[in-house]
């Protein structure tokens, strides 16, 4: 066996330990694919789905696989004729698969290219892989408490990753949340690949005074929202400690740290946007876009009436009027939003939002950017942001907006457009996200059904309403269609 393990290949080593004594073949496979670095990688670039490969292997209790003991004596073998010191990920992969005619079994009826797998970790073509160029260890006594650091920060972000993993997937229950901090997971785990051999061998938890030293607030949480943010700072001040002790040893690896710690930045922001979103918007069912020349009757009287029927949400939206009347105007609406207690957006301008003291502004793909309007309505302001493909939502996401306008959907009498993204994008996008979005275009009494069948929980009308004899009645038909309480 060669010399070392890399710390991947040691904590795959602690995982099968902690299975059984007896541990096999399958339970090191399972611990290096629980590490979600290069294995993982290795495995989806092959065409596996790494997850689903664990989950099968977790369910072959009763197959025939080899000791795990006996397969390690000779670990790594092939490679050290190649001038390899240290055993890794993937060579140990290698080896699992080569001397386990179980485990190959198993992964050649699973779904994937099982050739392509064997060709992208056999010997010749490891050079190939970048992601184990591990530095080689510094022995003095400084150096080494620079490792511990590095340890223990190491330590810290995988945990915090996992707590964020967890808040998006099982809380927030969001795809798209979800997947950034996999990814960003995943990021951090080939950082970690290129640590080097024997670091863990610093780790020294009985010699470790900070494990002994708990803040009293360390024990309670308010709530999961807070668990979240609480560990969205620990991702980065520990990403900011790694990132200088490294400077020790690899200017690089600094950088890859500081870079994800960017990264961070802007999860913290996707998860903070949800929690400072008032209520009234993840409960609006109806939104209203309204221009005063375009309503059947007053724009007082077309608010009132429609928010007696449920609607929530209105949106002043006038084009032509000159500012002093539109901020006139914008005064006013504040007002009859307040008595009904119904959330105000002002279209296109967030100076006029601000100044009025609206809830917030809505902003097309033409308008100011987000984060411009952000730092003029600041965080509690609620921001929209009109979206027209997959790649925008994720944009407008990343941006932090509060909800999206997803559309056009349907040909609208209050806005020509040349193209429509349709109900396939609502789809697209209900599977993407939680955040709230509302389907507009040319929405009325006949189509919110299929709006609803598509995925959509929201839905944002002018004419449907504006044009109505009766704005109660059509507001009530369509909260009704919605499923929303009236
Ligand atoms: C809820 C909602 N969604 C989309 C829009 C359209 O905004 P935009 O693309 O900027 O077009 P205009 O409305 O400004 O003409 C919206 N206003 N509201
Ligand atoms: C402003 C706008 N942006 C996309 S569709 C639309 C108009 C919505 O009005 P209607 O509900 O009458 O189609
Ligand atoms: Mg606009």
């Amino acid at each position: 066996m060669l010399n070392n393990m890399t710390p991947a290949v040691s904590r795959a080593l602690d995982y099968a330990r902690s299975q059984s004594s007896r541990f096999s073949s399958r339970d090191l496979l399972v611990g290096l694919l629980e590490e979600e670095g290069l294995v993982w990688e290795i495995f989806e670039k092959s065409g596996y789905q790494p997850g689903a490969v664990k989950e099968t292997l977790r369910q072959q209790a009763d197959a025939e696989f080899l000791r795990g003991y006996d397969l390690l004596q000779g670990a790594g073998k092939p490679f050290a004729s190649e001038g390899y010191m240290d055993l890794t990920s993937n060579m140990l992969l290698f080896d699992l698969i080569e001397a386990d005619e179980e485990l190959k079994k198993i992964l050649q009826e699973t779904v994937g290219n099982f050739q392509d797998l064997v060709k992208s970790i056999a010997p010749p073509e490891m050079k190939a892989i970048e992601a184990e160029h591990h530095l080689e260890l510094v022995d003095t006594p400084d150096h080494q408490a620079a490792w511990r650091v590095i340890d223990a920060n190491a330590n810290r972000v995988r945990e915090s990753f996992r707590v964020l993993d967890d808040y998006s997937r099982f809380v927030l229950n969001d795809p798209h949340l979800t997947q950034t901090a996999k990814s960003l997971r995943h990021d951090f785990a080939k950082i970690v690949e290129q640590f080097p051999a024997g670091l863990v061998s610093s780790r020294d938890t009985d010699y470790d005074v900070g494990t002994q030293i708990q803040a009293a607030g360390e024990y309670r949480r308010n709530s999961t929202a807070e668990i979240a943010m609480v560990n969205c700072k620990r991702l980065q001040e520990s990403l900011r400690s790694l990132e200088e002790y490294l400077k020790i040893e690899s200017s690089a690896l600094g950088q890859d740290c500081e870079q994800l710690r960017y990264q961070c930045y802007t999860l913290e922001k996707m998860l903070a946007v949800r929690q400072v979103s008032p209520q009234k918007l993840f409960d609006a069912r109806l939104y209203v876009l309204l221009t005063g020349s375009e309503c059947e009757s007053s724009l007082e009287w077309t608010i009132k009436e429609a928010a007696e029927g449920g609607a929530t949400m209105f949106q002043l939206r006038e084009k032509n009027l000159e500012d002093r009347i539109l901020l006139e105007r914008a005064r006013a609406v504040r007002r009859w939003t307040r008595e009904t207690q119904t959330l105000f957006i002002v279209n296109d301008r967030p100076d006029i939002a601000r100044l009025v003291e609206a809830d917030g502004v809505h902003l097309g793909q033409d308008d100011m950017p987000l984060t411009e309007a952000r730092k003029l309505l600041g965080i509690q302001s609620i921001i929209g942001v009109s979206t027209h493909d997959i790649v925008q939502v994720r944009q407008a996401i990343r941006d932090g907006a509060n909800y999206i306008g997803v559309g056009p959907t349907f040909p609208s009498t209050t806005k020509a457009f040349d193209a429509f993204p349709g109900l396939d994008f609502v789809k697209a996008v209900a599977a993407e996200t939680t955040l709230p979005f509302f389907v507009i275009g040319g929405v009325d009494a006949n189509n919110t059904c299929e709006v609803v069948k598509a995925g959509g929980k929201r839905v944002a009308v002018s004419s449907a309403l504006a044009k109505a004899k009766d704005p109660r009645l059509a507001a009530l038909k369509l909260v009704r269609l919605l499923g929303g309480e009236s």
